[in-house]
């Protein structure tokens, strides 16, 4: 039993410590004699762990955090590495996928668009109107590397949410998920009977931009203080609405810049085990879409920081799309956001010029021509990462960066196992979903988790409590290298390129006083009260801003 709980109160024979935040006990005999809230979290985590299946584990929680929610987050809080996983990725996946059979109670709310015109009336019916302060708005069209899943992607709002509240302290009652019902093109979705969401197929762009246009205006008069995540929309939306709407509301895209944000901070970490410094890398992306491209712009965005020109930071990134090596030759059409992003005020035209061949579709003969130090995989293929993808990585460089982002697990570009055996050990590992640590020669090997969990919480909160008008690039950047600088010495004799999650309190916390100095400097905060403070005055008070159970 990992979890150290204070008992705080009984059922009034025998009082024990009674803290603030305590809810009231119920009135004497509505609860069995020796019932101690305390000594019921143990007898939870009994209970989660005596369910078969991750998804089991899963539907568990839900129903804990619905009947109680102190003692869910208590249990988060103690036992993050074994919990995370069975609420967030991998099997927040499986809940989604499985939303449609397993409903049992509402959680959020579901907006559609045969609510266009009246959005405003639909956000009101919400009970908590002025407690929120974080959304995590989906439209269920990529939910992880899963596709479409319509309105079964509600979960993944939820599971980011629980992660604001476990991971940085949010007010349960500040968060709102959100999923959005625009129609699905899944059709098996559309022909099961048992499926929640509307029986049509996507609309039309022009009809999607007319009502995120009323849900963007009527959200943020409704809800003033609120701060807008967008997660998992499909790519060409998530760039679209991203750039449309981030100087008008406080939002942004966890996909693009979260993901950006985590894995520039992995790589920063894993060019000080590689000892070669992060802007000499020369990186290779597998996948180009939101997630992709949107870490590719992080990282030219911190070399053009760290003295490169536009042109020699883009000239240490490659694309791989579908159709191979992105090049501005290549007779398959190259879409708009692997050339050219509006967002950001440079113009990083991903599309290689200096490549002049035949199209390069093959990964290993890509590897074989850029030679790449770091490669990331971001594409939703389950094992694209071969032998001899990992072997040729290893046989160029002395320590390969290997981070097989994609999600949940089962869509991996690689293991961790065998990525450390094709490469000897050698490789610098980090995924998108969890695996647990190894042996490997003898050695205690700890995988990375590059993921956007480690970003978000922290970004939000400090975005929330400086109350900012828009989440600048300088907020996302200085979220990444508050990230990137959180690592104990401890952690750094391990080779972690990630701290470990347990610590995910304290990360959230230095990642939004970051966030908090940013957005001070960029002019976007409104709470002009938290300027004056010391480093230290400000940390102290993010950390007294926090929730935590009772
Ligand atoms: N670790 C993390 O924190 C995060 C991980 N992710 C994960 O990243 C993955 C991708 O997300 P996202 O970018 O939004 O999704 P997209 O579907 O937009 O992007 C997938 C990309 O992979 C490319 N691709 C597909 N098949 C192949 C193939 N056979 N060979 C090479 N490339 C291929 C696609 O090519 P084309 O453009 O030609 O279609 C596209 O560029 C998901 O699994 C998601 O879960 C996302 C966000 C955060
Ligand atoms: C982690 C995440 O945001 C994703 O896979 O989409
Ligand atoms: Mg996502």
């Amino acid at each position: 039993m990992t979890i150290v709980l204070t008992p705080y109160w009984s059922n009034g024979q025998q009082k024990i410590k009674v803290e603030p935040q305590a809810p009231a006990p119920p009135p004497a005999g509505l609860l069995p004699p020796a019932y101690i809230h305390a000594v019921h979290a143990e007898r939870s985590l009994l209970q989660l762990r005596s369910k078969a299946t991750p998804i089991e584990k899963n539907i568990f929680l839900s129903q804990l955090k619905d009947a109680d929610l102190n003692t869910f987050y208590k249990l988060c809080l103690a036992n993050m590495s074994e919990i995370t996983p069975l609420i967030y990725t991998p099997t927040v996946g499986d809940a989604c996928l499985q939303f449609s059979q397993n409903f049992r109670r509402p959680e959020g709310l579901f907006i559609s668009i045969k609510d266009k015109g009246k959005i405003g009336s639909i956000l009101r019916n919400w009970p908590r109107l002025n407690e929120a302060r974080i959304s995590v708005v989906t439209d269920g069209s990529r939910i992880l590397g899963l596709g479409d899943l319509g309105v079964n992607g509600m979960p993944i709002s939820i599971g980011k949410l629980s992660l604001y509240v476990a991971g940085a302290g949010v007010r349960p009652t500040s968060t709102l998920p959100i999923c959005l019902d625009l129609g699905t093109n899944n059709q098996k979705f559309l022909d099961d009977p048992l499926y929640l969401g509307l029986r049509q197929k996507r609309v039309s762009d022009e009809e999607m931009d007319e009502f995120m246009d009323e849900f963007m205006a009527e959200i943020t008069t409704a809800f003033p203080k609120l701060l807008v995540q967008f997660e998992d929309f499909s790519t060409d939306h998530a760039f679209a609405y991203l750039a449309r709407f981030r100087d008008r509301y406080p939002v942004f895209n966890d996909d693009i810049q979260g993901t950006g944000a985590v894995v520039l901070s992995g790589l920063i970490n894993a060019a000080a085990i590689a000892n070669i410094p992060a802007r000499n890398h020369r990186i290779l992306f597998f996948g180009a879409g939101s997630a992709g491209v949107g870490v590719a712009m992080q990282l030219i965005s911190y070399f053009t920081l760290n003295g490169l020109s536009v042109e020699e930071a883009r000239d240490r990134v490659w694309l791989v799309d579908s159709k191979g090596l992105v090049y501005d030759g290549r007779a398959a059409e190259v879409a708009e956001h692997k050339k050219c992003v509006e967002m950001l005020t440079m113009e990083p035209d991903f599309s290689r010029r200096d490549y002049t061949g035949a199209p390069l579709t093959d990964l290993l003969e890509i590897i074989e021509y850029v030679k790449p130090t770091a490669l990331m995989g971001l594409s939703t293929i389950k094992s694209a990462f071969t032998e001899p993808v990992i072997r040729a990585m290893a046989k160029h460089n002395v320590r390969p960066i290997i981070f097989p982002l994609s999600n949940p697990v089962r869509l991996s570009e690689c293991e961790f196992q065998e990525t450390l055996e094709w490469s000897e050990g050698r490789a610098i590992f980090a995924s998108g979903s969890p695996f647990p640590e190894t042996t490997f020669e003898g050695r205690r090997r700890i995988p990375g988790q590059g993921n956007n969990m480690y970003i978000f919480p922290g970004l939000g909160l400090g975005s929330i409590i400086a109350r900012v008008t828009s989440v600048t690039d300088s907020m996302v950047e200085a979220s990444a290298l508050g990230l990137a600088n959180s690592l104990t010495e401890e952690e750094r004799g391990l080779e972690l390129v990630y701290p470990a999650i347990h610590r995910i309190r304290e990360i959230s916390g230095h990642v939004a006083v970051r966030v908090i100095r940013a957005a001070q400097k960029a002019g976007v905060d409104q709470s002009s009260e938290l300027r004056s403070l010391s480093d230290e005055e400000l940390t102290e008070l993010v950390h007294k801003k926090m929730w935590y159970p009772c």
